[in-house]
């Protein structure tokens, strides 16, 4: 019986790094959480210990503080990670390939009756900005997200016309409440773009395509966020959603006499819908490896 190593990579997941940009006296804050992965020449490493390609998690945690100070702050996550992957794999000849994963916290300043504070901020939002770069080589690929994108719409959502089975209780509605945490990934073509742009441009596209679509599931809305992005945003070659339905029942208010037009509701948080698609372009170039270690939805 033979018996040899598969597919394997290794870092440091989750260094925490705020970068602070106080060149003037209004600092400005990046809040990232970054994943460095490697893989390479690694047989010996996992057969008889021999770490001579081993490059330490450690130095790579190093690396990711060091490279924030040397190249004046993050910018952009995913060229933050670009550069990262760039340095692992162009530096050190036993590092074949790199996956650089970040999140990104966003913070607003806090608004004082002198206005926006110079120096005192409050998280926003709650969701969190993603990218996942992989290297593999002289190939490249960057895909981009968010999670936990939160939004209701109190009507103009219907859900009817479904097949009936004896198992059925579901009640058809021409008006119900929709909600979901939206996460949302894309793979871009190529590696070069404005990414903080782009990101704000699909984030409200986004949100824009929630709230403009009279919705007959949610997975017609889905679809319609999607197309939204592509048609805008040519250098995006498709975009995965994975959407919780977040079912609201209208709670029966009739053992105390009183009536309930649509108003009161049990915001139920299990078991939920899960709707998941990807959306893509017809003549979207080859992935690669760009999803090889990506969660398909979530
Ligand atoms: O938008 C919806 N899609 C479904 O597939 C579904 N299934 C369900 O029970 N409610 C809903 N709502």
């Amino acid at each position: 019986m033979g018996i040899r190593l598969g597919d394997n990579q290794y870092g440091k997941a989750e260094v925490r790094l705020v970068h602070i940009d106080r060149r003037t006296d209004v600092h400005r804050i990046k809040d990232v959480n970054v994943t460095s992965q490697l893989r390479g020449d690694l047989e010996e490493v996992h057969t008889v210990g021999d770490n001579g390609t081993c490059l330490p998690t450690d130095t790579q945690k190093n690396t990711v503080y060091a490279k924030a100070r040397e190249w004046g702050g993050v910018g952009a996550v995913e060229d933050f990670a670009l550069r990262l992957a760039r340095h692992f794999v162009d530096e050190h000849d036993y590092v074949s390939g790199a996956r650089q994963e970040i999140e990104e916290y966003s913070w607003d300043r806090i608004a004082t009756s002198e206005g926006p504070h110079d120096h005192s901020f409050v998280r926003s939002g709650a969701e969190t900005r993603t990218t996942v770069v992989t290297k593999e080589g002289g190939r490249e690929w960057v895909v981009s997200g968010f999670t936990g994108l939160t939004v209701l719409k109190s009507t103009g959502s219907e859900f009817h016309g479904y097949p009936k089975t004896r198992y059925t209780t579901l009640q058809e509605t021409t008006d119900r409440i929709l909600a979901t945490d939206v996460t949302a990934r894309w793979r871009y073509a190529g590696t070069s773009h404005d990414f903080d742009k782009a990101y704000a441009s699909i984030r409200a596209l986004c949100l824009e395509a929630f709230a403009n679509t009279h919705s007959l599931a949610l997975q017609q809305t889905l679809f319609q966020m999607g197309t939204a992005v592509l048609e805008a945003h040519p250098e995006v070659a498709e975009i995965r959603f994975s959407m919780p339905n977040k079912h609201h029942f209208l709670v029966d208010l009739s053992p105390f006499g009183l009536d309930n037009p649509n108003e009161v509701f049990f915001a139920a948080d299990r078991p939920y819908g899960r709707i998941e698609a990807v959306v893509e372009r017809d003549d979207a170039p080859e992935p690669g490896d760009a999803w090889k270690s990506v969660p398909a939805f979530l």
